[in-house]
């Protein structure tokens, strides 16, 4: 059958609420969630065994931006679909893959790495695999709460297997952390297995609908095959061949870390849509006391909290993709056994994860203040779309966790500038900041790249010396470094700013030679708009570190105005070129046909607590009290 999957997804009924989930209970919202689930996974299966096959382009985030619209809070299917299928894909053998990721298997799984007492620090996990080679089994064990897994998405009632990441015992050798398949309910009964204690961790700021949940393992045993052994083996007579690098069990938080930064730049492109919508259709106060009250977007301090979010969803879509190159070149590598690419690639992927997902989560904030009290009903989307985006800052990486790690990969490289040795190219620029070889201030895009740079040498060298001088004091290294850590996080921030103003300038000049003019001037437009909005908000760094002064930045400050002029007048068609549909971006404030305020009302009226006339708690609380002298 061929069918076009907006249609056909957007037609299934029972996929569309008739009562706002908001107004479910816990249990009533899962239960939503889960139907709707496996309705969308059985049209995936369909897709995949080729029963049915899509007439629309983009497949993957076709059918993710329309499960999106569905799921007005999170699939409970995300971890399943996005974690443990990519999981087993990329780190079980071939022969594990074919028997693992069968399109009609009964596994439904999850990823079930943090624990109780451990998230950000994974090699103090607690949780034991010991290889017992007389039955040829693993032997999982949680030997105390803390060890207990807590937060895996799906867990708590949906998953039925896990890919659980624990310590590997071997003759009482630990080998460190390696991930393993363990079934954890009866596929038939959905009962737990015997020696699994498992449930749902509770409800939670968002996420409501992703069934996370705990999991305790009483000397549970699985087959020895059931090691993710693509990169590692442990063999029947226990003997451990290791991996060719030892940090290729963690390829799972990379890659999703890399997929993390296109999800963040959807998710700021529906906010966009919604916040500058609502504001070509909200008119609040003339400008001109003898004038028509303004459209607000007309207001230049609208269009500052606007348009930065505008230009932002395109920094992240364009560097996303760039990242997702990368990650396809250096795995490819990585087949190949060369191994030389994958600390760059982590550097990368740790600092733009932890800043895009900073920068997305103040952004749909910012989103959010611009609709004014609107924008805090949960019919406008944005209190949602905030509350998934801000947990992409703890989750998958903690912030400032991944910032340090972004850093030790630059004091490297300061390490090496200050000792007068030879630097790759991308990091030239840390001895010409050395020998003070400063490049005279240019107040254009490419001026402001340089002077980016000149801040993440200059942020780098200030905490690479507050890390000599603890060390020359007497501290160890890991207490000299914790004592650096406010400038090292600093140095990897500037550093993720730098990379992200240079990709999308240059990304934007290349792409603004294949289409039309018109089309042209606007993309630059908003790289400029961009590159200007971080040069100011950093004015203070560029002071610091480069050869700015104050006349240019007054200077640039003007154009930075210039530009909110020249983009206002595409700033609705820029997010309805976004081209997200109603039904998914479920906002009244945000919708393409602009009956905000007929919207506000319809929904408004599906409130139960409308249903009554009057309330039967007026009877049973109020009266007794209003009228008690009365009656
Ligand atoms: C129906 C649905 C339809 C779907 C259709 C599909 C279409 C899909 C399309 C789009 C999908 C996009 C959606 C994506 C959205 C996903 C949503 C996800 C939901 C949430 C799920 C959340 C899951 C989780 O959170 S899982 C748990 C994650 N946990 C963490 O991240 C823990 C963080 N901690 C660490 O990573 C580590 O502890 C550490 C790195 C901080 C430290 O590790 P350690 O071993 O201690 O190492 P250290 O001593 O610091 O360093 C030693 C050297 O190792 C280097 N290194 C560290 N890590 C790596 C690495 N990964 N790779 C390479 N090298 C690494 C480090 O740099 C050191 O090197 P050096 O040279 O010594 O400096
Ligand atoms: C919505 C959501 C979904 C999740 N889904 C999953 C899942 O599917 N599977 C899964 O396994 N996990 C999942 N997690 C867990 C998630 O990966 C962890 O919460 C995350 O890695 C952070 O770890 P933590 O909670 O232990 O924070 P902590 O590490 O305890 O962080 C607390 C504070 O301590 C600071 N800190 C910690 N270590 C350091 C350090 N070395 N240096 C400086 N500061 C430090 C942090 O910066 C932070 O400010 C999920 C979490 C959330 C919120």
């Amino acid at each position: 059958m061929m069918i076009h999957t907006n249609n056909y997804i957007l037609n299934i009924k029972e996929l569309w609420d008739d009562v706002p989930e908001e107004y479910l209970s816990h249990k009533e919202r899962y239960e939503n969630a889960i139907k709707k689930a496996f309705i969308v996974l059985k049209v995936l299966r369909q897709l995949h065994t080729g029963n049915i096959q899509i007439t629309d382009h983009r497949t993957p985030t076709n059918v993710y931006s329309i499960q999106d619209g569905i799921f007005r809070n999170v699939n409970p299917l995300l971890i399943h679909i996005g974690l443990f299928w990519s999981t087993i894909a990329a780190q079980a053998s071939t022969e594990q893959q074919a028997e693992w990721l069968q399109p009609d298997s009964s596994m439904i799984g999850t990823y079930v790495q943090t624990e109780l007492g451990h998230g950000s620090f994974i090699r103090g996990i607690e949780t034991t695999a010991t290889y017992d080679s007389t039955t040829d089994e693993f032997i999982l064990h949680t030997p105390r709460l803390s060890a207990y897994k807590w937060w895996p998405g799906g867990l708590g009632n949906t998953a039925n297997a896990c890919l659980v990441m624990a310590q590997l015992y071997i003759n009482g050798t630990c080998h460190g952390l390696h991930i393993f398949l363990a079934q954890i309910r009866d596929f038939d009964t959905h009962k737990p297995l015997p020696g699994i204690k498992v449930g749902e961790i509770g409800p939670k700021m968002g996420f409501n609908t992703a069934d996370n949940g705990f999991l305790g393992f009483d000397n549970h045993r699985i087959p020895r095959t059931n090691m993710l052994m693509k990169n590692v083996q442990v063999l029947r007579d226990g003997t451990y061949v290791k991996p060719k690098h030892d940090k290729l069990t963690y390829g799972s938080m990379l890659l999703t870390r890399v997929t993390l930064i296109s999800d963040l730049a959807y998710q700021l492109s529906k906010a966009a849509t919604i916040a500058v919508r609502y504001s070509a259709v909200r008119r609040q106060s003339p400008i001109k006391s003898n004038e028509p009250e303004r459209q607000i977007l007309d207001f230049v301090s609208q269009q500052h909290k606007l348009f930065i979010t505008i230009a932002s969803s395109h920094v992240y879509r364009v560097v996303g993709l760039w990242m997702w190159n990368s990650h396809k070149r250096v795995t490819a590598d990585i087949h190949e056994g060369n191994m030389g690419q994958l600390p760059e690639l982590h550097a990368l992927a740790c600092c733009l994860k932890a800043i895009s997902s900073r920068d997305a989560s103040a952004l749909v904030e910012q989103c959010r203040l611009a609709c004014g009290g609107h924008g805090y009903m949960m019919a406008s989307n944005l209190p949602q779309i905030y509350a998934y985006t801000t947990a992409a800052v703890t989750y998958e990486g903690e912030y400032t966790v991944l910032l340090l790690q972004t850093a030790r990969y630059l004091v490297k490289f300061w390490r090496l500038a200050a000792e007068h040795k030879p630097l790759p190219q991308n990091f030239a620029y840390f001895e010409d900041y050395i020998k003070k070889n400063f490049e005279q201030w240019r107040n254009s895009p490419e001026g402001i790249i340089e002077g980016f740079k000149a801040i993440v040498a200059g942020k780098t060298k200030a905490a690479y010396d507050t890390l000599q001088c603890n060390l020359r004091n007497g501290r160890e290294f890991e207490e000299a470094w914790n004592m650096a850590s406010v400038q090292l996080t600093n140095a990897s921030e500037a550093y993720a700013r730098s990379l992200l103003c240079e990709v999308f300038w240059k990304e934007t000049v290349q792409l603004s030679t294949k289409v039309s003019k018109s089309l042209a001037i606007v993309l630059e437009q908003l790289a400029e708009l961009y590159l200007m909005y971080w040069a100011l908000e950093k004015h203070g760094d560029l002071l610091l570190y480069s050869t700015i002064s104050r006349n240019d930045i007054e200077a640039l400050q003007s154009r930075y105005e210039e530009l909110l002029a020249l983009i206002r007048p595409n700033a609705v068609g820029l997010v309805d070129a976004f081209d997200i549909r109603d039904e998914v971006l479920c906002s009244t404030l945000g919708a393409y046909d602009g009956r905000v305020y007929e919207r506000m009302m319809e929904e408004a009226s599906k409130s139960p607590l409308n249903e009554d006339v009057v309330n039967e708690s007026f009877h049973k609380y109020i009266r007794p009290v209003t009228m008690k002298n009365k009656l």
